[in-house]
């Protein structure tokens, strides 16, 4: 069976699900065998749910006559699939990778186009090579546009999903030190991330670029067709205020107030800001959008709590967004409190990045500074610290934090967000 005979069954199909447990009628079930579990064993009661077809890479489980079929490789078939559609889906497709702040501006671009057309856009994070073709084959005939979300822990993943997906603009929202382990240094995370403008100047679509960020402007420089912003000169230019810890744009005499906290916002306000008036919309459309978002995914989410101010900032964390991320919160008035748990998949460099970030934290004179993780304790030493959440929540029943202002930030790994009920 290949992409072409079955895309038949697909354009039938409600939608592509990987969860025998989330099936409902008229699905396509992609049975994935993993760790814990050969989803396989699944696929006949997934025909009994109302499933239209299954899926599976176990040739045991297979049964043409109720629609199981077999395939060498359920990812491969997935990503075949998902190519195959792409190239019968006539909308544009917007691609957008970075280091951080991809999720947010992702969900920021799909608010903003959103206002004039029906887009369809990644699902929270499921930025991946299973991710990406999901939100490729979640596309259907009335959409008009599509956001398409990469992320990549290593060199080859973001040129694999750029042929997944056939970008015709794309965007990368910087270069930081996130997943250096695994991308080899900081040069090793441009390269990888770079994989996007390789894409688009050989299939010569258009870049976004933030021509604030030298390294970007530098690599898309004599390059066509972009579309810009950052500065005076650029295709669009706003320029940043802040309010009560919001950040916002301002565009000639009009402006936008985002529920988002930190300048690094201001940049992905500007970026789906600057898509927004590209595709036609107007001021007004764009300033709608951004003032309704409401960040809820403990990225930059403030909460005010018994008089108490919370940045919660905790689902995920590397050296330059931690860094951005102090800076932000040392503008707060009044006390400050930070909670700082580790930076993970920094490899060689996680020393010396944890005793920088500590460095930075010093200088910027928080009133309290307490860090948790391994990675912090073994280069903390001045400052309160634990090995794990568990062990910061259980002192934290009888420990008061005074502070009026409270910042958590860590990497997913160490769910700093599990303490935040054991703050009164
Ligand atoms: C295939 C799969 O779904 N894997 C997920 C699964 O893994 P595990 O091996 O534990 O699965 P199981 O053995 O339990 O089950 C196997 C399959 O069976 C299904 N099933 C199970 C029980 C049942 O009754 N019926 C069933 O049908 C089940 O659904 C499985 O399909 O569980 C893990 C824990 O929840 C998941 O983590 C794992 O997800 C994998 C990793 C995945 O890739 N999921 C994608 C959908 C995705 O997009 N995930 C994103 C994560 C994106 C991310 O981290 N991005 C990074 C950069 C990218 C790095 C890249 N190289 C990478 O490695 O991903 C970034 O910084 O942005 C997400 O979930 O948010
Ligand atoms: N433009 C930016 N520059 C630096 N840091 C940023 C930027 N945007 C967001 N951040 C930081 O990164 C955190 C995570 O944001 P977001 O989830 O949008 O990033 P991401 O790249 O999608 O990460 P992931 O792929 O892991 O979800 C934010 O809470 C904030 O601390
Ligand atoms: C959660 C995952 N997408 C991620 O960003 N991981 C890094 C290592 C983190 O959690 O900080």
């Amino acid at each position: 069976m290949n992409a072409a005979s079955f895309y038949p069954l697909f354009l039938k199909s409600g939608k592509v699900t990987i969860d025998s447990r989330k099936v409902e009628k008229n699905d396509i079930f992609f049975a994935f065998s993993g760790e814990n579990f050969n989803a396989a064993k699944s696929a006949e009661e997934a025909i009994t749910k109302g499933a239209l077809a299954v899926i599976v890479e176990d040739r045991n489980f297979e049964n043409q006559e109720r629609n199981i079929f077999f395939v060498h490789s359920t990812l491969a078939f997935l990503q075949e699939l998902a190519s195959y559609h792409r190239n019968h889906i006539k909308i544009p497709v917007i691609a957008l990778t970075g280091s951080n702040g991809k999720t947010t501006t992702k969900e920021i671009i799909h608010a903003v186009l959103s206002q004039k057309y029906k887009v369809q856009y990644t699902f929270g994070n499921l930025n991946n090579h299973i991710g990406v073709p999901l939100t490729l084959l979640s596309i259907k005939p009335e959409h008009e546009l599509a956001v398409v979300e990469m992320g990549a822990n290593h060199q080859k993943e973001i040129e694999l999903l750029c042929k997944i997906a056939q970008p015709n603009y794309g965007y990368i929202t910087n270069f930081g030190k996130a997943h250096l382990e695994g991308f080899g240094g900081f040069e090793g995370v441009i390269k990888g991330k770079s994989e996007l403008y390789d894409y688009l100047k050989t299939a010569e679509q258009t870049i976004l670029v933030n021509e604030n960020d030298p390294i970007q402007t530098e690599k898309t420089a004599d390059y066509s067709p972009k579309i810009t912003f950052g500065k005076k000169n650029s295709d669009y230019y706003f320029e940043e205020f802040s309010k009560d810890h919001f950040v916002g744009l301002s565009f000639k005499e009009d402006k936008a107030q985002s529920k988002l906290t930190g300048s690094y916002n201001f940049t992905n306000l500007c970026a789906a800001a600057s898509l927004g008036f590209h595709f036609g919309l107007n001021f007004s459309q764009i300033k709608t959008a951004i003032e309704n978002y409401t960040p809820t995914n403990m990225r930059s989410q403030i909460l005010e709590r018994n008089g108490k101010t919370f940045v919660l900032d905790t689902y995920n964390a590397n050296p330059s967004s931690m860094a951005e991320s102090l800076r932000n919160f040392s503008r707060f008035e009044g006390s400050k409190t930070i909670i700082i748990g580790d930076m993970l998949e920094l490899g060689e460099e996680s020393d010396v990045e944890h005793q920088n970030i500590l460095y930075l934290a010093e200088s910027l004179g928080f009133d309290e500074i307490i860090t948790v993780g391994k990675y912090f304790k073994k280069v903390n030493e001045h400052f309160e610290s634990y090995d794990n959440s568990e062990e910061l929540s259980k002192i934290l029943k009888d420990r008061k934090i005074e502070s009026k202002n409270i910042l958590l930030k860590a990497s997913r790994g160490i769910a700093l967000e599990k303490v935040l009920e054991f703050i009164d």
